[in-house]
């Protein structure tokens, strides 16, 4: 008896606790079936494929992004591929407004929100900085207040559906390289207004996920069009890099690497050897390719 229960007792418990981890982290599609979502940026790359994934999956879905030619298309496709609604609202992240307008069709057509995804960015290009104050004010509205005001709009009827916000943000919200001043401190931006949220939320007793999406180089038209001619590398690919984001949030994971081994591989050498990490990834870079502008 002494021996079971030094030895059996315990063994039991950590394979009961190893079960209930590893079933926790199981994904099932229909864990999105009849989920009111959210998706911004919806209009093309990653924020589109989400989209899809979704609609595969019976999400009901409220899409944006400032195109309505490219937002009607996709909600076509996705009610096509089985969403068990769609729509849209027109309008650009940089006016003030537009946050209240899209929670507010949530709730009078839902009566309530299951996940916030928060996707979109403003155009910015791949260059040196060329001292343009303005654009970053702009930037920051965009990329990082719109998304401040978002989640802000959305936690109530979070907190009632214990429900999630998705934050997409990227490597170059972690580690800087050069020729991304005004895009990479919108994502620094992010990263310490959500974890600080985050933990707010745990002390109240809040059951609202955030989940921080840090991405590396995708295979997006915009990112391909920004940055091929300087990086040499292949992107990944952005249906897989969707589903990823998706399922990092639904399993109600603090953070999302993709893709995972380059991300987790950078993160870790730049905390060893953040100088060796830096000339390492300008040495990558085709520096005679930037345009200045
Ligand atoms: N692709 C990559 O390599 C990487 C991407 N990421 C992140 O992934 C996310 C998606 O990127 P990606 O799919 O490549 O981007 P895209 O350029 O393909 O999509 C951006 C989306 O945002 C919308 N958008 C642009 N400006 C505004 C605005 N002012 N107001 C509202 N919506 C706007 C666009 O639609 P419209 O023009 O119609 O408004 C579009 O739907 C971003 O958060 C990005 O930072 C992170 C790391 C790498
Ligand atoms: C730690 C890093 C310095 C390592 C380099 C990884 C490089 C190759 C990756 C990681 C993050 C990537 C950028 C990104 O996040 C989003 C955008 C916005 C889009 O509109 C245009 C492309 C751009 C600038 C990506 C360009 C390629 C980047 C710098």
């Amino acid at each position: 008896m002494g021996r079971l229960q030094k030895i059996l007792i315990p063994s039991l418990g950590l394979v009961l606790a190893f079960w209930f981890y590893s079933a926790r982290d199981t994904f099932k599609p229909e864990m999105l079936r009849g989920k009111r979502v959210i998706v911004t940026g919806a209009s093309s790359g990653i924020g589109e494929q989400m989209a899809y994934h979704l609609a595969r999956m019976e999400a009901h879905l409220l899409l944006t992004a400032r195109t309505e030619a490219k937002l009607q298309k996709v909600v076509e496709r996705c009610l096509e591929l089985g969403a068990a609604s769609a729509r849209y609202i027109s309008g650009s992240m940089d006016s003030p407004s537009l946050p209240q307008q899209l929670l507010r069709e949530a709730e009078n057509t839902w009566g309530g929100l299951d996940m916030l995804i928060l996707n979109h960015i403003g155009q910015s290009s791949f260059t040196y900085f060329s001292g343009d104050v303005e654009h970053v004010r702009k930037l920051m509205e965009t990329n990082f207040v719109s998304y401040v005001a978002l989640a802000t709009a959305a936690l109530p009827m979070l907190k009632e559906s214990e429900g999630s916000i998705v934050v997409v943000s990227s490597i170059a919200g972690r580690i800087a390289g050069p020729f991304t001043a005004p895009y990479s401190a919108t994502k620094f931006a992010l990263e310490g207004f959500f974890s600080s949220l985050r933990q707010e939320l745990i002390i109240d007793k809040v059951n609202v996920s955030i989940t921080l999406c840090i991405l590396g180089y995708i295979n997006t038209e915009s990112a391909v069009r920004a940055v091929s001619h300087v990086i040499p590398d292949t992107p990944a690919p952005k249906e897989e890099c969707a589903l990823e984001i998706i399922r990092a949030g639904a399993l109600r994971h603090r953070q999302l690497h993709y893709p995972a081994r380059a991300v987790g591989t950078m993160l870790l050498i730049h905390s060893i050897a953040p100088e060796l990490f830096e000339s390492i990834v300008r040495g990558s870079y085709r520096l005679e390719n930037v345009r200045r502008t």
